[in-house]
């Protein structure tokens, strides 16, 4: 059992039509065990960055336990078309019984190098397709957007507000998962918190303050209901002429009757020149004694906007992030693919290649598992080589190349060398353990910090090498060749 059953939905026809079109023709050919093995992988990092952020493999495994076709699922496939009866039923005793193989949660991963590998029966494969790229595609983006909000931040919290201008629920719920994995420190979304563990964080808006005949009389409520956490929304009106003297007032008469317990309290600023802003109320909070009181920023902030406001010298001490986060604005999806890379003839897996005019689309052939080398001493990632299944992990210095421009090459040496793709269903059963959000969050945390920060600057990174084993580079230029030659 996953931990959160109560979201899970069956989601088993949220396939695209062709997925089931293709399972219904093999069925036909009696292909139901013929073996095929898929890699889940994208080309290009979102949001400019240097990596990816790897989540959205608990969805998976809730998604592929739950795998059964109901009866209404299956009426409703009999309408949109004319199935043999022997394929329905088939589909009414569908389970999943293949392999899956995935990176784990949290983990910093590249373009062109396999994240998920699923091994199975070619029906299976075709149907699981859609929402394993759906649910992992979706994740990995928003954690790999969060990660960059949250590194401009530079250790401030970050509080993630996106839900309401979320592309929809579940996009606003998964959201605020994969954004909690990369670093933020709460969420505003309460499902997303009680399905997930997050701490709910947050303020009050602004018609809070208009439901009252004064700004003063509605922070006073507010402040008599959250002695303990009061962050006040101070724009409503008249940011430093009104809102910021009126918090003062609260907070020197909480501060009469609370004395020292008077604590987590400060202000909101949401519209404005931010630096201006909270330069000028800081000095007003500090002078009225009030050092330790919060400045939290928000307004269509992204990461872009608060290295900004850091190198303006803004007096911001937590950023509140929403629609630039949970939507990734300026970068929409991330373009993970499921390729078929090998079938089984007899008992052996024979590499199959996809060919393409643009080499980069080119698919790599072959029962695959990838390799991450670290700097012995410094921990740090060094290259990520790809090789064959069988082939043994380098133990000595050697010579890495990179896969499109051969001449370019690098000795590895030093290193301590780990999987990363590691084993999670076998013959359809759960073999993977799987973690906390709290163990999730603190392994992505580990993981940003085994990548330069070269990497992780918001423009023109460094880029990060994925390397192919020689023997899986002769393989995939063997097979382009015989393949031009057919
Ligand atoms: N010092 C600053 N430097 C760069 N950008 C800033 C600075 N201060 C605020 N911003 C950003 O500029 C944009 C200003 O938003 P906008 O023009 O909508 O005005 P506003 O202050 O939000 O007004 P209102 O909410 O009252 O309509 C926001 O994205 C905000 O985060
Ligand atoms: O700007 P974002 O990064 O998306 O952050 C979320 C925004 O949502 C709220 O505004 P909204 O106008 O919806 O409500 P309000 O009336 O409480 O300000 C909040 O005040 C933020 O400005
Ligand atoms: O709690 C807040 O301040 C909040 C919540 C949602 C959206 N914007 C702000």
């Amino acid at each position: 059992m996953t931990p959160n059953q109560s979201y899970t939905r069956n989601l088993t026809l949220l396939t695209d039509y062709y997925q089931i079109s293709m399972m219904y023709s093999h069925f036909r050919n009696k292909l139901f065990h013929k073996e095929v093995v898929f890699d889940v992988y994208f080309r290009k990092n979102p949001c400019g960055t240097g990596y990816s952020l790897f989540a959205g493999l608990e969805q998976v495994i809730e998604y592929i336990q739950n795998l059964r076709f109901t009866e209404e699922d299956i009426e409703f496939l009999a309408k949109t078309y004319k199935y043999d009866k022997e394929f329905l039923d088939y589909l009414s005793d569908f389970r999943f019984t293949g392999n899956i193989w995935s990176v784990s949660e949290g983990t910093v991963v590249f373009p062109n190098e396999p994240i998920v590998r699923i091994q199975t029966n070619i029906l299976e494969g075709h149907l699981v397709e859609t929402a394993i790229l759906n649910l992992i595609n979706h994740q990995t983006l928003i954690a790999t957007k969060a990660s960059r909000v949250v590194f401009a931040a530079n250790g401030d919290p970050v509080l993630e507000f996106g839900l309401r201008r979320a592309q929809g629920p579940d996009a606003g719920v998964y959201g605020a998962r994969a954004a909690y994995i990369a670093g933020v420190v709460g969420t505003s979304n309460v499902l997303a918190g009680k399905l997930y563990s997050i701490p709910v964080k947050g303020t009050h808006a602004h018609a809070y303050i208009q439901s009252y005949s004064s700004e003063l009389e509605a922070f006073l409520n507010f402040a008599e209901a959250f002695p303990n956490n009061l962050i006040l929304l101070v724009d409503t009106y008249d940011t430093l002429g009104s809102g910021v003297p009126n918090a003062i007032k609260t907070f020197q008469i909480m501060k009469e009757k609370l004395g020292d317990q008077f604590k987590n309290y400060g202000i909101r600023l949401d519209s404005g020149d931010l630096a201006y802003l909270s330069k000028v109320a800081r000095k007003m909070l500090d002078e009225a004694g009030f050092n330790d009181a919060q400045i939290v920023a928000s307004n269509d902030l992204d990461e872009n906007l608060i290295r900004d406001l850091k190198l303006q010298g803004a007096k911001i001490d937590v950023w509140g992030v929403g629609t630039n986060l949970i939507t990734s604005s300026d970068c929409p999806s991330l373009g993970g693919v499921y390729k078929l890379v090998a079938e089984k003839e007899e008992d052996q897996f024979i590499p199959k290649i996809k060919i393409s005019e643009n080499p980069e689309k080119i698919t790599t052939p072959g029962c695959k598992k990838v390799v991450r080398f670290y700097n012995k001493y410094t921990k740090m990632a060094i290259l990520d080589l790809v090789m064959l299944q069988e082939e043994e992990i380098p133990t000595y210095d050697f010579i890495a190349f990179d896969p499109i421009n051969i001449w370019k090459k690098k000795r590895v040496k030093d290193f301590v060398a780990k999987e990363i793709l590691i084993p999670i269903f076998e013959n359809g059963e759960l073999i993977y353990t799987l973690p906390s959000i709290e163990e999730i969050r603190a392994h992505a945390k580990s993981e940003l910090s085994t990548i330069d920060d070269e990497m992780k600057r918001l423009s023109n990174p460094h880029i990060y090498h994925v390397d192919l084993s020689r023997k899986l580079w002769d393989l995939k230029y063997d097979l382009i060749n015989k393949e031009r030659k057919r």
